[in-house]
């Protein structure tokens, strides 16, 4: 039997466990408080971002939505973030990506405080993810390692299999596994033989952008297979990077698209919000 690892309810179980730190928090005297900011109109980034804002109202941590226009030049993005930085109230820091052309995105990432970089994205962070050191991570890897753990899959040992190399998903995620004693394999557009290595991975994490890529065949009898892809296939319905109903059946364990990997990411934004605000009793005392 394939368990379908469903990141909806995961995601809503520890949300509600955080809602109960968000209030411990409110009364001794700080509130969380997060700050996205957009840039431009891009139509699915508008969505997560409203997702993120509810998800936040509804946990009581003070949501920010700074919605700038297109035409915003660099300059005046980093100006509000430094704002932002300055800002005591403000715990998290993220600017939605991706940003419009003629935006440095590594310039906008290092311009936020690595202290609220609630994205994990800043190179401070990314470093001491690399070195096992306490930090924040990148929402979707993080949430990916929240949701096995709540199905009791334990990664020591495994033989892991990263299909695509991306700094928001593939890198941070082979050193989280890498950090929790998982044998890591990256992969990516240019190896070669890709299926002779999904075909050896316990555990294969797939973000490579491209519909339905891994077919039943790629995949080990048996394998816990994440995807987190999101795309739209011909008939414009939203799939994953993973041919789900021909891998499902092979699989030991699958998250589904939608439901599975994208609400944890959300999920994850807010457990490392609250984590960051957590500071702020200490500091306080
Ligand atoms: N600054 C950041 N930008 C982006 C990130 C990020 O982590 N930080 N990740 C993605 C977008 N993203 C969050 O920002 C995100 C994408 C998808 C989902 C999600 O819940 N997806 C649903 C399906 C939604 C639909 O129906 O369209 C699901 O999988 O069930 C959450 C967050 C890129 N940018």
């Amino acid at each position: 039997m394939t368990t379908v690892l469903d990141g909806k309810k995961t995601a809503d179980a520890l949300m509600t466990d955080l809602k109960n730190t968000v209030t411990t928090l409110k009364a001794q005297g700080v509130t969380p408080a997060l700050a996205v900011i957009l840039v431009g109109d891009d139509p699915a980034s508008a969505i997560y971002v409203r997702n993120k804002h509810r998800r936040a109202e509804s946990l009581g941590i003070r949501s920010l939505q700074i919605q700038l226009p297109k035409t915003t030049t660099q300059a005046e993005l980093l100006g509000r973030i430094a704002d932002l930085n300055a800002d005591s109230a403000i715990d998290g820091i993220l600017v939605q990506l991706p940003l419009p052309a003629g935006i440095d995105e590594q310039a906008v990432i290092q311009s936020i405080s690595p202290e609220k970089d609630v994205d994990g994205f800043h190179p401070i962070n990314v470093g001491r993810l690399w070195t096992n050191l306490p930090g924040v991570v990148a929402s979707t890897p993080y949430g990916i390692m929240a949701l096995l753990a709540y199905y009791q899959i334990d990664v020591s040992g495994m033989n892991a299999v990263i299909v695509g190399r991306s700094n928001i998903v593939g890198r941070p995620m082979a050193a989280l596994l890498l950090n929790h004693d998982a044998t890591v394999t990256m992969t990516h557009s240019r190896t070669k033989a890709l299926a002779e290595k999904t075909r050896a991975a316990d555990l294969l994490v797939v973000a490579t952008g491209r519909p339905e890529m891994i077919t039943a065949d790629m995949v080990k009898p048996g394998a816990i297979v994440i995807d987190v892809g999101m795309d739209r296939n011909a008939a414009g319905k939203l799939v994953g990077d993973v041919d789900y109903a021909g891998v499902a059946p092979v699989a030991g364990a699958i998250t589904p698209v939608p439901g599975g990997v994208g609400p944890m990411t959300i999920a994850s934004l807010m457990i490392q919000t609250v984590a960051i605000a957590k500071r702020r009793v200490h500091e306080q005392q």
